[in-house]
């Protein structure tokens, strides 16, 4: 079994939901296989009851589509596939189309890093029927994943208002995958470093920690662990001080920073990972600074998330640095994304696309049907609205007006005079080549910081944020309406 990066990029093919090949097989026993399709990949509500969302996952996605194709053991293991009569669930045809089959779609994403909201398509996927389909369930599970991470670790790190934030998930994460996956959007997140020996090695994620509270156990005294720790790492020193008795501990480690200091080394901190963490990393600051250690950080770790760091941050803690596991990487208030994958539109023989609806009781389930774009509008480097529109629309025009589509009373209308505006969506692959220049990991975390300085802090704060204006442009918005009742008149039939 592998289990690194690597995965991605040997034949994932079957990491789908079964229907999606009983739905590839169907739409190729019925001629419908190459019809070509748009797909649009997107979530209905920012997670953590937040104001934003932070795209993550595209690189996997990138992988797992560069390397589409179903190998042997793949074909061999659906040619064995039987139905309850005995007889194949697929014939020998189809596995040798599968066999032919070579990845040829568009597809069209916004870059990691990206601020994002609800409605707005992260993906879009055009190309033949059956290959939009089979990409399902790989594009949520990679999207889902890592977008709900990165937002996860961009509320951590807006909290810490610019204290660097260590994710210290990997003992909890779940799974091997998941650990690599979440530590990777942590990092695009906003986090600083991993503990995560395995992430720094495959995405080049800067590695770094303390010790446990073994180490201290294992010796006969706090005093003589601090002491040995110095001497393997005399340039990599900070020292967990709460195991026995915390202000003991800061004393003990002080003792041994004025030890390091005599071999002209600087301890560089202690770590605190119990008990009040305001009291004791004040108390920590002011023996540090009386010993003449003004520059030795305090790390606080335990149970962290946004809400107990925005609390310490109000208590006036005494905290430079945070090392964030389990609340983080498992993104413990809120487990799943909810981001769907829904069909957009057919083209038919003479070149005509039909827009595709699913009509819902509840409004918020209803797609936006159509080939469409999206379009971010900002004023002297501040974001004011989003707009999804119809991709033959004139985008020169001197307003628009743009429509909530959950609620047609929430309207903007936006004068386009001295406004910038950015198409989000960017083009990744054409007819299966890849035309997008990846950026690494730095730079899509150079990003985030770049798209969130675009918005206010209203849309940022953790508890009921201003909602951002994103919106169907006004004949987007008809032509839904239009399709949706005639739909509904079509069913009543
Ligand atoms: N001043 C504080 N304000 C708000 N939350 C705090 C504060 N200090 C600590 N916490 C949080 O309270 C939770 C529990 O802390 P508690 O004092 O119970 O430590 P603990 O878990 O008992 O320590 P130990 O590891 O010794 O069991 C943790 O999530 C911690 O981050
Ligand atoms: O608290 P988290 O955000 O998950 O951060 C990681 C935690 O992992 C370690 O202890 P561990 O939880 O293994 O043991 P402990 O709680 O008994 O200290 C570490 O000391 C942190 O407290
Ligand atoms: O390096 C650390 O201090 C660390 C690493 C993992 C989990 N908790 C703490
Ligand atoms: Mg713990």
């Amino acid at each position: 079994m592998k289990i690194t990066k690597d995965l991605y990029q040997s034949s994932l093919a079957l990491l789908t939901d079964f229907y999606q090949l009983t739905m590839a097989y169907a739409y190729w026993k019925s001629g419908k296989s190459e019809q070509e399709a748009v797909f649009n990949l997107f979530f209905r509500k920012n997670p953590f009851q937040g104001g934003y969302t932070i795209a993550a996952g595209l690189d996997y996605i990138i992988d797992y589509c560069r390397n589409f194709s179903f190998d042997k053991a793949d074909l061999d293991y659906l040619a064995e596939m039987k139905n309850a009569d005995g007889s194949s669930t697929f014939e020998k045809g189809f596995i040798d189309y599968l066999q032919n089959l070579k990845f040829s779609c568009d597809i069209d994403a916004v870059e990691e890093g990206t601020v994002v909201f609800p409605n707005i398509p992260i993906i879009r996927v055009k190309g033949p029927l059956i290959q939009c389909q089979l990409l399902e369930t790989p594009l949520l599970n990679i999207v889902n994943f890592q977008t709900l991470i990165a937002t996860k670790a961009s509320r951590i790190t807006e909290a810490a208002k610019g204290d660097p934030v260590l994710e210290f998930g990997l003992r909890r994460a779940q799974g091997i995958d998941g650990a690599l996956a979440a530590s990777r959007a942590s990092y695009i997140g906003g986090c600083s470093a991993t503990s995560n020996v395995m992430a720094g090695k495959l995405f080049g994620i800067p590695v770094s920690g303390t010790h446990a509270h073994s180490w201290i156990m294992s010796f006969d005294t706090e005093l003589q662990a601090f002491h040995a720790y110095a001497e393997a790492f005399p340039d990599k020193c900070i020292f967990l001080v709460d195991t026995y008795d915390t202000v003991n501990g800061i004393k003990n480690a002080i003792e041994v920073g004025k030890v390091l200091r005599e071999k002209g080394k600087e301890m560089l901190g202690i770590r605190i990972d119990s008990g009040d963490l305001a009291y004791y990393s004040s108390i920590a600051r002011e023996m540090l600074d009386e010993a003449g250690f003004p520059d030795a950080k305090v790390v606080a770790s335990n149970d962290l998330d946004e809400q107990i760091i925005t609390s310490l941050k109000i208590q006036e803690a005494q905290i430079n640095t945070w090392g964030v596991g389990t609340k983080l990487v498992t993104a413990y208030d809120q487990p799943a994304l909810g981001a769907v994958y829904k069909l957009a539109a057919v083209k038919h023989e003479d070149g005509r696309w039909e827009p595709k609806v699913k009509v819902s009781q509840q409004s918020i389930k209803i797609n936006i049907p159509g080939l469409h774009d999206v379009v971010r509008f900002s004023k002297n480097g501040k974001a004011l609205a989003d707009m999804i529109f119809l991709i033959d629309l004139d985008l020169n025009k001197r307003s628009y007006t743009i429509i909530d589509p959950n609620d047609p009373t929430r309207r903007k209308k936006i004068d386009t005079n001295s406004l910038e505006k950015e198409n989000l969506l960017k083009p990744i692959f054409e007819n299966g080549s890849k035309i997008y220049n990846r950026p690494d990991i730095h730079q899509i975390k150079e990003n985030t910081k770049r798209n969130l300085q675009l918005f206010d802090k209203a849309h940022k704060r953790l508890v009921n944020p201003h909602i951002y204006p994103v919106g169907l442009e006004e004949s987007l918005y008809k032509m839904r309406t239009d399709l949706v009742l005639k739909m509904k008149d079509y069913d009543t039939q």
